[in-house]
């Protein structure tokens, strides 16, 4: 069985996960949500620290809570993010390694502003090349 994957159903759990975001240096909400084949949902949001290199972005989040329910490579069909920025949230580097090593090259990734302007594009777009040991 494969889901078929709704963007705006995805994008409403990141609406809702961006509520619940730990933001208190930058106060920069974001919430992020993914979709497994099997039809699992998980959210997340960032969580930021005093020591600000230990900020976590929403959508790794997202994703390690996914993996510590027991998600692995090949199990993702869909990752949505939103923020309040002029043009649909942009993921950062280091979520898109993330993204790369544990989601299909191919796996689709909406992006969007809290204003309703969606952008679409695969893992690999949004990070070709990236790093990966051997094999
Ligand atoms: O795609 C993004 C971009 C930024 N942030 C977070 C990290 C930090 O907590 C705050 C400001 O960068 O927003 C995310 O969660 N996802
Ligand atoms: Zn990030």
């Amino acid at each position: 069985m494969t889901t078929v994957v709704v963007p705006d159903v995805l994008l409403d759990l990141a609406r809702q996960a961006r509520e619940m975001a730990y933001a208190p240096y930058s106060r920069f909400l974001v919430g992020a949500a993914v979709i497994t084949r099997d039809g699992r949902q998980f959210t997340g949001c960032n969580v930021e620290n005093a020591s600000y290199g230990l900020c976590n972005c929403a959508e790794r989040t997202a994703l390690f809570s996914a993996v510590a329910a027991g998600c692995r490579p090949g199990d993702f069909a869909a990752l949505a993010v939103i923020g309040d920025t002029p043009e649909p949230i942009s993921p950062c580097g280091a979520c898109r390694q993330v993204m790369s090593e544990l989601c299909g090259e191919d796996m689709p990734v909406w992006m969007a502003n809290l204003a309703g302007a969606v952008q679409q594009a695969t893992v690999q777009a949004l990070l070709p090349g990236s790093f990966r040991l051997a094999g």
